[in-house]
């Protein structure tokens, strides 16, 4: 069968990647998760000191070292998902922390950092089979994918699922903080310059605050098997 491009777009915590990677597996594509490369571009500016102390970036600088910094990913059949290497270390539990997450807005706001990253996403996308998540998935890296997909899910919920998920993974958890970087980010993501996040005309929107991932998962499959109907 044709392999397609899917693109799958929407605001912070709400399950893009929870949905990408199930369908990638059922589907054999290849999973790329967007934002853990902008995590990963953060930590590598936290590691050496590139933001100031009001939290805005020494952009020159980290422009001069863009050179050092390559991130790969590995398949880890444990997690059933990709893990992001940072210069060959795996950086996957570290990126996740509120740390880069507090951080990596600004980062991702600019410019040459998303050419950098939207290049390498372009060529890994370039065979197509690819379910690639993020904020500009769908506007930018691949204006042209056969399926696009636009996640939405109210502050309120995301916080809550991402406060459940630490939790559960025993790691500690403020739902008044969480809930604060989900919002500051969905607003800098909405408002920066450069391909902010926003839906794409041709894309679907899914709210999926009051259905589950069976649900979901079940709803994007769905949605695939139609794309390869046309
Ligand atoms: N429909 C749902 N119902 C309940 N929980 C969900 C649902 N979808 C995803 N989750 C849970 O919400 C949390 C966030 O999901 P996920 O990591 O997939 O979001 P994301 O959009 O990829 O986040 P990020 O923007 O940080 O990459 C996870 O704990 C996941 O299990
Ligand atoms: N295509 C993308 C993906 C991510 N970002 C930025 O990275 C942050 C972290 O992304 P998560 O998906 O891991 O939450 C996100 O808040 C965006 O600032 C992006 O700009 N473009």
């Amino acid at each position: 069968m044709k392999k397609i491009t899917i693109a799958i777009d929407g605001f912070s915590s709400c399950g893009k990647s929870t949905m990408a990677k199930d369908l990638a597996r059922k589907i054999g594509y290849v999973y790329v998760d967007t934002g853990a490369m902008y995590r990963a571009v953060t930590l590598f500016a936290l590691r050496n000191r590139l933001f100031r102390e009001d939290g805005s970036v020494m952009a020159e600088a980290l422009e001069r070292r863009m050179n050092e910094i390559r991130i790969s990913f590995k398949f880890n059949p444990e997690a059933g998902r990709p893990d992001t290497y940072l210069n060959g270390e795996c950086v996957e539990r570290e990126i996740r922390g509120m740390e880069v997450s507090s951080h990596v807005s600004p980062i991702a706001a600019i410019p040459f950092v998303r050419e950098a990253l939207v290049a390498q996403q372009q060529q890994m996308g370039r065979d197509k089979g690819v379910v690639m998540d993020g904020r500009d998935i769908g506007t930018t890296v691949f204006p042209d994918a056969e399926l696009k997909i636009f996640v939405t899910a109210s502050a309120e919920v995301r916080a809550r699922r991402r406060y459940d998920e630490l939790k559960a993974k025993g790691q500690p958890a403020d739902l008044a903080e969480i809930l604060a970087n989900v919002q500051q980010r969905d607003y800098i993501d909405t408002h920066r310059d450069v391909s902010p996040l926003k839906k794409a005309d041709d894309a679907i929107e899914l709210d999926n605050s009051h259905i589950s991932i069976d649900e979901q998962n079940a709803w994007l499959m769905q949605q695939f098997e139609s794309a390869c109907r046309q």
